[in-house]
């Protein structure tokens, strides 16, 4: 089929590239000239891991190319996706001025018909703006909207994309459908066809719901840590049952990124407008945001003085590993509240350093993780990449001041890192002190969790 994907972002450049692959001619559309120019000469405008070779090998193909022009680059597509950004408004709804933007100028060039699809997320009632918006700039000019929306993940989205386990189709005509239905033909994946309002309101759910299995995690996290259990084998256990299943029950910092934290506010802020206050969604992200304090704590626990010119290597800035995106990464929390405490901080990501220095430009920034830990006071995890799981501890030791250790992603085997004689710390499980060396034990009953440092 010929597709128009406009908006060439995360979702809006991989569905193209995939839509591509799998044998549609595709146009992508940004107005952002820079991106354009550079996905021109194959380059990937942001770290996915297999993106940038199938960007390639389908742009030589003639099967993908790039326009800054939404009006000649609509003319003959039969479906147009719209993959443009929805941030949050400050009261945290979905701000839609993008879309809106985009409806006016298809409608405004639309000669045909075609099925305009949104698979940006948005609020329930939107398919029916974006229907209105075109519709009082394209006249009598026949036309369908649909919802499609996007379940990606970043670091695996061309995987994700590939081997989608659904797609939901939200739709008005039988002809829609069909053109949607064709659209996805080659992914071999379970349709699920259903009303716009539908589909728009799945995606919200989804992504909920997985917000709320990882704070409920890290609340069985917080109660393990008070009464000596380990939250990775309850996960474990939990994980096995299939009505629960293992995924997302990774306690850790909390959850970042650009849908998860936008999406859950906007997803309370639709139940206010409709005039119904959902309940659990607004403690999940609470329990989300008190992680990091929760971290930062435990990294103050560790000195039995205050933090004041203590040297903190952090490692890992991307909200998650596998990708350079920074929106909403605990590390942006996190650093601050390090530094209002006067600790030295010097930072490393493997792929995500270019576009965090540009949120945080004040921090301190190493080229390697070697880097960072050297003479430093304590280092800390805030991203799960490979790279750091593969550290080498004894090198580690041998670089850092101080052998501390405060893992906010449960890298490292607890009964190892105490055996390297590491002080060691991590999210709901036993916290491990430095055996024969001048730390006491640490107690985890009781009054809650203390240590202190002899001598
Ligand atoms: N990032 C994800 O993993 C993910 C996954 C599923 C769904 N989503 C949703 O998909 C949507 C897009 O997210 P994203 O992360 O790809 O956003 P993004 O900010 O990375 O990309 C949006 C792109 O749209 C372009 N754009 C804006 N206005 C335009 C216009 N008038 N004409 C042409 N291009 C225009 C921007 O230049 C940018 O390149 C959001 O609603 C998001 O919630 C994101
Ligand atoms: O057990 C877990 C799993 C994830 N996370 C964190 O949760 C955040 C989000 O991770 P993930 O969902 O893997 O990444 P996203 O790319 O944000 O993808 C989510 O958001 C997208 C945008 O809506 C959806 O399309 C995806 O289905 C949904 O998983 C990250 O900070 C992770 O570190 C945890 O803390 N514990």
């Amino acid at each position: 089929m010929k597709v128009c994907v406009v908006g060439t972002g995360y979702v809006g450049l991989v569905s193209g590239v995939c839509f591509s692959d799998i044998g549609h001619q595709v146009v992508c559309v940004d107005n952002d000239q820079l991106k354009i120019d550079k996905l021109r000469r194959a380059e990937a405008t942001i770290y996915e891991p297999g993106l940038e070779e199938l960007l390639q090998k389908n742009i030589k193909q003639n099967q993908l190319s790039f326009s800054k022009e939404l009006s000649a680059s609509i003319k003959d597509a039969e479906i147009v996706v719209i993959a443009v950004g929805t941030p949050a408004n400050e009261d945290g709804s979905a701000n839609l001025k993008y879309i809106e933007a985009v409806a006016k100028e298809i409608g405004q060039h639309l000669t045909s018909y075609k099925v305009i699809v949104t698979k940006s997320t948005v609020p329930v009632g939107t398919g029916q703006k974006v229907k209105g918006w075109i519709k009082e700039q394209c006249g009598e000019i026949p036309f369908d909207v649909a919802s499609n929306p996007e379940f990606l993940r970043e670091g695996s989205a061309i995987h994700d994309t590939m081997h989608m386990e659904r797609a939901v189709l939200g739709v008005e005509t039988e002809k829609a459908a069909q053109y949607l239905k064709n659209l996805h033909a080659p992914f071999n994946t379970h349709l699920i066809v259903t009303d716009i309002e539908t589909a728009e309101m799945s995606k919200y759910a989804a992504n909920a719901f997985l917000a709320t299995k990882i704070s409920f995690i890290n609340e069985v996290a917080n109660l393990c840590e008070k009464l000596d259990a380990d939250v990775t084998k309850v996960a474990e256990t939990m994980g096995f049952d299939p009505r629960i299943g293992a995924a997302f029950l990774g306690a850790g910092i909390g959850y970042g990124g650009s849908c998860f934290p936008k999406d859950t506010q906007a997803f309370i802020q639709m139940g206010i407008e409709a005039g119904y206050n959902l309940k659990i969604v607004p403690e999940v992200e609470k329990v989300n945001f008190e992680q990091r304090k929760r971290l930062v704590d435990k990294i103050e626990l560790a000195f039995s003085d205050s933090l004041k010119g203590k040297h903190i290597a952090v490692l890992g800035l991307a909200f998650k590993p596998n990708t350079d995106d920074m929106r909403a990464a605990p590390a942006i929390d996190i650093i601050p509240m390090l530094l209002e405490k006067g600790a030295k901080v010097k930072a490393y990501d493997p792929v995500a350093m270019d576009r965090a220095m540009k949120i945080m430009p004040y921090v301190d920034t190493a080229e390697s993780w070697q880097e960072a830990v050297k003479e430093a006071n304590a280092v800390v995890i805030l991203t799960d990449w490979k790279e750091f799981k593969e550290i080498d501890l004894d090198v580690l030791k041998s670089k850092v001041t101080d052998p501390i250790l405060i893992d906010g992603r449960n890298v490292f085997d607890p009964v190892e890192m105490r055996e390297k004689g590491f002080y060691y710390d991590s999210v709901g499980r036993k916290k491990m002190s430095i055996e024969g060396d001048n730390y006491e034990s640490i107690d985890h009953r009781g009054s809650g969790i203390y240590r202190q440092k002899l001598s």
